[in-house]
């Protein structure tokens, strides 16, 4: 590796690596207590269109609405209530559509998100799980994806891990005011 800093560094991420940690990174916004799931949407040009995250639907209060799925009242299941990541993010969009574009996401498209991701436009799905493939509703996304010609296929990460330790960070602070007027005399 080269160390002396006349180089550029080798060792970046590469786009799509960036695309899906950033669909991971927000995910982590995600109350949900079983299965967070974040997306985001990329155009041709590599600019984000739209991020999104598993999550109640505006005004409906997190703590309110039920995360779970095992109650005996039928309407106490999150199954009613819950947006997806993939709905989330085409509705986020930041721009008038998102024909043409690709979206990452962390687990495979249930069949509602697939019918959103079909008629936004979207035309690839680029996934890192796919641990829901036996259900039905995930090989109907599959069968629309197929039927609409949307290409979809399952991510391997170059890079193993990418690590954001606040803390370390944080030990590169900016340096105190003595610090400054050091570096400004040396600079002279
Ligand atoms: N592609 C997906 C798949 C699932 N979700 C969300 C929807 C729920 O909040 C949760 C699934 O919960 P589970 O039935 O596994 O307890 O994940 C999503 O946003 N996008
Ligand atoms: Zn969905």
């Amino acid at each position: 590796m080269d160390t002396s800093n006349e180089h550029k560094r080798l060792d970046y991420i590469c786009w799509r690596d960036y695309f899906m940690a950033i669909a991971f990174l927000a995910a982590k916004r995600s109350k949900d207590p079983v299965c967070q799931v974040g997306a985001c949407i990329v155009n041709k040009e590599n600019k984000i269109m739209g991020i999104g995250y598993n999550g109640m639907p505006n005004g409906c209060c997190d703590d309110f609405f039920p995360w779970g799925k095992n109650s005996p009242i039928p309407t106490e299941t999150k199954a009613l209530y819950v947006c997806h990541a993939e709905m989330n993010a085409i509705l986020n969009k930041n721009s008038a559509d998102v024909k043409d574009c690709t979206i990452f996401v962390g687990l495979f498209p249930c069949n509602e998100c697939a019918k959103i991701i079909i008629q936004s436009g979207i035309r690839e799905v680029v996934y890192l799980s796919d641990e829901k493939a036996h259900k039905p509703s995930y090989q109907a996304s599959k069968r629309m994806f197929d039927a609409a010609g949307i290409k979809y296929w399952q991510y391997t990460p170059q890079t193993d891990k990418i690590v954001i330790d606040f803390k370390k960070l944080k030990l590169s602070e900016s340096p105190s005011k003595a610090e400054i007027e050091k570096l400004t005399l040396n600079d002279v």
